[in-house]
This record gives C-alpha cells, sequence and structure tokens, in this order.
C-alpha cells in the first residue's frame, strides 16, 4: 500500500537547486497543441507563423518520427528553442518526449532541458501507466533543471493511451505538483483496450444505438455513439479533482473536419480545456470550439450581473437561475476573459 507524501513535502523542489513547483498552474489558454515534426525542416520553419495563430506549439519527439530520424528530431526540437520566441506572441513551447522504456527518453529529456529549459513550459510525457512514472521523469526533471539553472518549474502533460494508464487517471494527476494535465490518447488506447477500430480518434459506425423495430418493418433509426465518453468523463473528473487540466488529442482524418469539430465540441462540453492539432487546418477549428459561443458568454454575463453575490434565485428569460447556475456562468465568463486577454476581437465581441 502506497503512502502519499506528507502536505508539507509535497512542494518541495525535489533536488537541490531546483525551482519550487507551481502552487497553482499558470493561467494560460491552450484552446490546441499544435503538434510539429522537428525533423521536417520545412515544417520546423514554419512554426514562428503557425505560433502567431496557435496556443501551443509542440516539438513531436516520439510516434509519427521515423525510428532513423529521432535524433534529428530531438536536434530540430533544440533549433525551434533557439529559433523562435515563442514566449513573445504567448505562445506555449512544448515537446513530446519518446517513452519512458524506450532508448531515447533519457536523451531527450536531458538535452531539453539543460540546453532548451528555459524556453520549454511542459514535456509531454506518453504512454504514462501509474504515478510511478510520474515520480520518475519529476525527479529527473528536477536534477537536470537544477544542474541547468533552471529557474521556472517545466511542467509534465501525461497521455493516456492504456488501460492502466486510465485504470490509475486518479494517482497519475495527483502524483507531482508538476503535473499540468492529461490528454487523450485514442489510437494506443485502442490498441492497448483491444478495441476493433483503425482510426485516431473519433466515432465509429458501429457503435451506435437503434431504435426498436416498427410493426410495419419500416426502417429503425440508429445514431452513433461517441466511443470515448467514459474515458474523457473519467479524465476530466481526475484533473478537476487534482486542479490541473484535460484535453482531448489527437484527430487523425484530417480531411474530415466536420468529424473534428464534433468531436472537440464533445470534449469542450464535457470540461476539456482543448485538444491537439496535427493539421494546420484543424488549428480554427479548436480555436472556435474552445473559445465559448458569443451568445453562452452574453447569458452567463446576465447571470453574473443579476446575482452579484451568486446567491438566492432568478429568472433570466424564462430560466432558473441559483447559486450552481451562477457557478457555471463564472466557468464560461473566467474562460472568455482568459481568451478576451489574448485576443483582441474576441475581446470586442464577448463584450469585454
Ligand atoms: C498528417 C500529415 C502527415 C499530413 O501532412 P501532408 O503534408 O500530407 O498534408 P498537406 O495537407 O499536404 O499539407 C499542407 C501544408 O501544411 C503543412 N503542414 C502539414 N502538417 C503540418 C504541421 N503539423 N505543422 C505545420 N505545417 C504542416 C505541409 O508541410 C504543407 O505545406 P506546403 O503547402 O508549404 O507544402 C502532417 O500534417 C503531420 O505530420 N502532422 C503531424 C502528425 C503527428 O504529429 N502525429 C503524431 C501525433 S498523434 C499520436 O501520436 C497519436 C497518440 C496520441 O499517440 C495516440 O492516440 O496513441
Ligand atoms: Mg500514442
Amino acid at each position: 500500500m502506497s503512502k502519499a507524501k506528507p502536505p508539507r513535502s509535497f512542494f518541495k523542489p525535489l533536488a537541490i537547486g531546483a525551482p519550487a513547483p507551481f502552487r497553482e498552474l499558470p493561467v494560460n489558454v491552450e484552446r490546441m497543441i499544435h503538434f510539429v515534426p522537428p525533423h521536417i525542416e520545412k515544417v520546423r520553419a514554419k512554426s514562428g507563423d503557425i505560433a502567431k495563430k496557435a496556443d501551443v506549439i509542440l516539438a513531436n519527439l516520439e510516434d509519427a518520427i521515423p525510428t532513423d530520424a529521432k535524433e534529428a528530431a530531438r536536434a530540430g526540437a533544440l533549433a525551434m528553442a533557439k529559433e523562435f520566441d515563442f514566449a513573445a506572441t504567448g505562445t506555449g513551447f512544448w515537446a513530446r518526449v519518446n517513452c519512458l522504456n524506450s532508448p531515447w527518453f533519457l536523451d531527450d529529456v536531458t538535452e531539453l532541458v539543460t540546453k532548451a529549459g528555459n524556453q520549454l513550459d511542459v514535456i509531454m510525457l506518453p504512454k504514462v501507466e501509474g504515478p510511478w512514472d510520474i515520480h520518475y521523469a519529476d525527479q529527473l526533471i528536477a536534477q537536470l533543471e537544477a544542474k541547468a539553472n533552471i529557474k521556472r518549474p517545466i511542467m509534465l502533460h501525461a497521455i493516456l493511451e492504456t488501460a492502466e494508464g486510465v485504470q490509475n487517471v486518479e494517482e497519475i494527476c495527483l502524483a507531482s505538483p508538476r503535473m499540468h494535465g492529461i490528454s487523450l490518447g485514442p489510437a494506443d488506447l485502442a490498441a492497448s483496450r483491444a478495441m476493433k477500430t483503425t482510426r485516431v480518434g473519433g466515432g465509429h459506425p458501429f457503435y451506435k444505438v437503434i431504435e426498436d423495430p416498427h410493426a410495419d418493418g419500416s426502417a429503425r433509426a440508429a445514431a452513433q455513439q461517441d466511443l470515448w465518453h467514459y474515458t474523457v468523463a473519467k479524465m476530466v473528473d481526475a484533473c478537476c479533482t487534482a486542479g490541473i487540466k484535460a484535453f482531448y488529442g489527437p484527430f487523425g482524418d484530417i480531411a474530415d473536419l466536420d468529424a473534428c469539430e464534433q468531436q472537440f465540441k464533445n470534449a469542450f462540453l464535457m470540461g476539456c480545456a482543448g485538444a491537439w492539432s496535427l493539421h494546420p487546418n484543424q488549428i480554427k477549428i479548436a480555436k472556435d470550439v474552445f473559445s465559448p459561443a458569443i451568445d453562452e458568454v452574453l447569458f452567463a454575463k446576465k447571470i453574473l450581473e443579476a446575482m452579484p453575490d451568486g446567491s438566492g434565485v432568478h429568472m433570466i428569460d424564462g430560466k432558473m437561475q441559483d447559486d450552481a447556475t451562477w457557478k457555471q456562468a463564472k466557468v464560461i465568463v473566467d474562460l472568455a476573459k482568459q481568451i478576451a486577454a489574448k485576443d483582441h476581437d474576441m475581446a470586442s465581441a464577448y463584450g469585454f
């Protein structure tokens, strides 16, 4: 039976000279995490322009990078940190390292932290299975931060992509104050669970509910259901309990923008802060979906204005409002304010 760390030790740096962990997550709008393959110079070179549109730019070193390009990708990630001032456009700079049991993980983390640690906001860790994976990466990063005299802690973001990881998601979220959030990794997770799909996220035409037979034998209506509902719900509850953020992850059918939008919308409504964009076309979708709709923000503002101290009961446009709807309104208005602070057009649309 494992024991939790005593409360007074939880926020202590794990190495002498490492920066103290954040007590609260930095407030950043992270509607999409845009994946860049850093070994392809032509694509890497566009990172500065893409950073003007995306909230987060991520250098991907793991899956989708060919084995013989792993070192070139790592070098490309370091070049991105040197060549682009992502912080100047308010864009986060993240890297997805190779997984813990791979031959590249140690060099990925060592080089990123010691050579780009002051530029790097978040390290994304794939295939996390339990809190032990976070404890190891946490300690290693602290040692490297101390060695390289990094001033600001680098956060950790885990991908939920094995059945064991899903079983342990609460402990993963609570494993360290370095935790930033969790993303759903639907492709590896599908394989790990023996789901019979060949897709990266999204629905499936076989996964649906069909209405009862009609007496006249006419065609029965059926509707596809969301294959990811259970996992997203479990992930959101675990993340919110820990005070960290949940993300959908990738949508692999690049040409199907409608299905991408729908999957992102489901994730947004269920509590996710953002999703991944694998292709430039997906950036705008995520930006629109993970920014609350203007009419929702205006209605939420009406609730807050009508109930300044958040108590009592009111009727607005025929709908009952009380302490709980006040809190829902506050979630939407707080997010809209964060987006407005970053985006002047959205600020005027939201009426701030
Ligand atoms: C899908 C691909 C191959 C289609 O790439 P393409 O070249 O065939 O597409 P295109 O439509 O022809 O591209 C149009 C233009 O956009 C550029 N472009 C295209 N993509 C990007 C990009 N990301 N960033 C910046 N620019 C990009 C591309 O270079 C081209 O520029 P050009 O007009 O000047 O020639 C390509 O978009 C790509 O490599 N995307 C990233 C893929 C990736 O990172 N996959 C791994 C994440 S998903 C995952 O790991 C799963 C998970 C979580 O682990 C799990 O569920 O288990
Ligand atoms: Mg994966």
